[in-house]
């Protein structure tokens, strides 16, 4: 897609199937449609997996109008806000010890940190969703992962929309309503369990998980538009499907960059080292002291964003964009990956230096849009804050209780980074590493 910009320019059309899809490679084209353009574009494209998978009731999907406006202010409010965060918060700092502990056990032998940083996403969400760990969790992941190869909308049937028999003879309708049964079947006894627990424990005062939250206000019912139960589930859904794997991969590399960059990992666990003196374990107010580490997941987020295509978007109306007509219909995506490495926005723009951002000119809430990790206008990402607080968390402790290097004496300048797209980019082989306890 770079490729493509460097000969057709910032701002290309490509007919994919029967799908007119713009592909936007400049800041200023990415702020005209974030910024000037935001509400046409503020819809998103509708694709079979979300119809089926997401019940038709997601958040990251939702056509834009009352509905979305609903979920988006019930995950601002109720789910993400202030008051959530200091319980959110105490779920990652434990596992973020449990992390240390487990990672302890392998004493010295190599750990895969790609498959314990996925778990760790996993398990977080999990607790902060479902309160605890539940039967049936394995599967329940397992099959969360399944649905992301299923939500790229460049399988065939999402390309030719108006030919409804391609999801069946593609087989990937059956595929999608497998993966349904399975999570649905699970999501009603997670419900159950809370519903009989909640019984019991009447009037007791508990801090409030996710399912608690959305059933609450499923059932009072005072809502502009109704939550319903398909909508409670779907943004469940929407919650592991965003928040886990694009978390996991950027911690996983950065774990890989810092390996491949000792200086920036020894820089990197000075600070945090020298910011808890010997105590053993990072609170809360520790991480907010570490403002290295956050440049660190800031280029990590430039270098290696896990949304690289951000989440497509659809053009309501017919617009002018950049001096071209963009038709009513049109699929848009925001090539990020090339923009965030572009040599005339960036000085080395293919090199880790995460002091690049020591003067802090670049924020996450979309203003400036030559960095736009978690997209912008007004369908940028809701999750940034967890997003933040869970990796400073992880990669804190990381850094701060283990040595870290390549098995086998490898040479770190070495370590394969080739990458592989799915929902997010992630890395293409495992990251193993051996692991030496600081303290
Ligand atoms: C490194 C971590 C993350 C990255 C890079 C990321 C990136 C993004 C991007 C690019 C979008 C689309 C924005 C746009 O269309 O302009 C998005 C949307 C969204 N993200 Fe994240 N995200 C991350 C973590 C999370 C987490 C932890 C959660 C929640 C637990 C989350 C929940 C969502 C939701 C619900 C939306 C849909 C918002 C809407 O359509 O209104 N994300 N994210």
């Amino acid at each position: 897609m770079r490729s493509l910009a460097k000969k057709y320019g910032p701002l290309f059309h490509l007919k994919l199937g029967e799908v007119d899809l713009m592909v936007i490679t400049s800041p200023q084209l990415a702020a005209e449609s974030m910024k000037t353009h935001d509400v046409n574009f503020a819809a998103r494209p509708q694709f079979l997996s979300r119809k089926i998978i997401l019940y038709n009731s997601d958040l990251v999907f939702a056509s834009y109008g009352k509905h979305w406006s609903q979920l988006r202010k019930i995950c601002t409010v109720e789910l993400f806000s202030n008051k959530r965060v200091k319980f959110l918060k105490s779920i990652m700092q434990e596992e973020g010890h449990n992390l240390v502990e487990k990672i302890r056990l392998a004493d010295g032998s190599p750990v895969n940190v790609t498959e314990m940083l996925f778990a760790v996403a996993n398990t977080t969400i999990t607790r902060a969703a479902f309160g605890k760990e539940f039967a049936h969790q394995e599967r329940f992941l397992s099959t969360i992962k399944e649905t992301f190869k299923y939500l790229s909308g460049f399988n065939l049937a999402d390309l030719f929309p108006s030919l409804n028999f391609l999801g069946d003879i593609s087989g990937l309708k059956s595929k999608l309503d497998r993966v349904h049964r399975v999570l649905d079947v699970i999501l009603n006894e997670i419900f159950q369990e809370h519903e009989r627990k909640n019984a019991n424990e009447d009037g007791a005062t508990k801090e409030e998980d996710i399912v608690d939250i959305l059933l609450r206000l499923h059932k009072a019912g005072d809502n502009d538009v109704p939550i319903t139960m398909d909508s409670v589930k779907g943004v469940i859904l929407d919650l592991f499907l965003g928040g886990t794997e694009t978390t996991a991969a950027t911690m996983d590399w950065a774990m890989a960059e810092l390996i491949r960059h000792p200086e920036v990992m020894r820089k990197a666990q000075l600070e945090v080292r020298r910011a808890m003196n010997g105590r053993a374990k990072i609170e809360e107010d520790d991480i907010n002291n570490l403002p290295y580490l956050n440049m660190v997941i800031k280029e990590t987020l430039r270098l290696r964003t896990p949304a690289p295509f951000l989440v497509p978007r659809h053009s309501t109306e017919t617009v002018e964009l950049g001096g071209y007509t963009i038709p009513a219909g049109s699929r848009m995506v925001i090539n990020v990956w090339a923009i965030m490495r572009e040599q005339n926005g960036w000085d080395d723009a293919e090199r880790f230096l995460p002091e690049r951002f020591e003067n802090n000119q670049f924020e996450f809430m979309g203003t400036n849009y030559q960095y736009i990790p978690f997209g912008g206008g007004r369908r940028v990402c809701p999750g940034i804050n967890y997003a933040m607080s869970s990796m400073q968390n992880v990669l804190a402790n990381l850094l701060y209780h283990f040595d870290w290097k390549l098995p086998g004496g490898q040479n770190p300048k070495e370590l394969e980074m080739k990458e592989v797209s799915g929902l997010s980019l992630t890395r293409k082989s495992d990251l193993f590493l051996i692991a030496t306890p600081h303290n």
